[in-house]
């Protein structure tokens, strides 16, 4: 649980633009905190007590999964898997399709980087409807992995994608909720 103190700067910092990328969307824009170093150590080191000792690799989410997921890994000393977007990554791959509110889009990782029995932290920046987190957890346990616990900066709970997490029983946290 992240103390208060934290939440509150948390709040102060990141910004709430109204209708983007469309109408109704209610973005965060989590950019701020990399301006302050102070801060981001800070959400680094929430993040990192959650995990610490429980997991043998972490696995972030394209893009923006990127920017805290490795700094958790090195600070927990274990490996860090890029989870990408589809036909970035060059071959051999191992992919899973999801679908999104319009079409549907496809993440794959590099065959090889997860190890069978693994317990793996699936990392992102923000939880919303859960579809690309869900996506994310099926490619990790194709692969014989375990998926063990999930991290977000942020949760937006209204979206309930945590309902879709539920069935990989699994830690859940996120360091602040809207
Ligand atoms: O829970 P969901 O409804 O699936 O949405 C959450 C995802 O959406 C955002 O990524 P985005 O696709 O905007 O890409 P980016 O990280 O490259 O900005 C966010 O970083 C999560 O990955
Ligand atoms: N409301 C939101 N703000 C920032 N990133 C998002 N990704 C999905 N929903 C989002």
């Amino acid at each position: 649980m992240a103390s208060q103190e934290l939440i509150s700067k948390l709040e102060a910092t990141i910004e709430n633009i109204a209708d983007f990328p469309i109408p109704g969307i209610q973005f965060k824009d989590i950019s701020s905190i990399f301006l302050d170093p102070k801060l981001y150590e800070e959400v680094i080191e929430d993040l990192v007590k959650f995990s610490k000792g429980k997991v043998d690799a972490v696995c972030g989410i394209e893009s923006r999964g990127y920017l805290f997921g490795i700094a958790i890994a090195v600070a927990l000393e274990v490996p860090f898997i890029l989870i990408r977007k589809k036909g970035k990554l060059p071959p051999p791959i191992i992919s899973e399709k999801y679908d999104l509110e319009y079409g549907s889009a496809e993440i794959e990782t590099r065959e090889g980087q997860i190890k069978k029995g693994q317990r793996i932290l699936i990392h992102d920046d923000l939880l919303a409807t859960g579809g690309t987190t869900e996506a994310a957890a099926k490619l990790v346990k194709k692969q014989g992995a375990e998926v063990v616990q999930f991290s977000f900066l942020i949760g937006l709970k209204d979206l309930k994608g945590e309902e879709k997490l539920k069935k990989f029983n699994a830690e859940i946290y996120h360091t602040l909720e809207y």
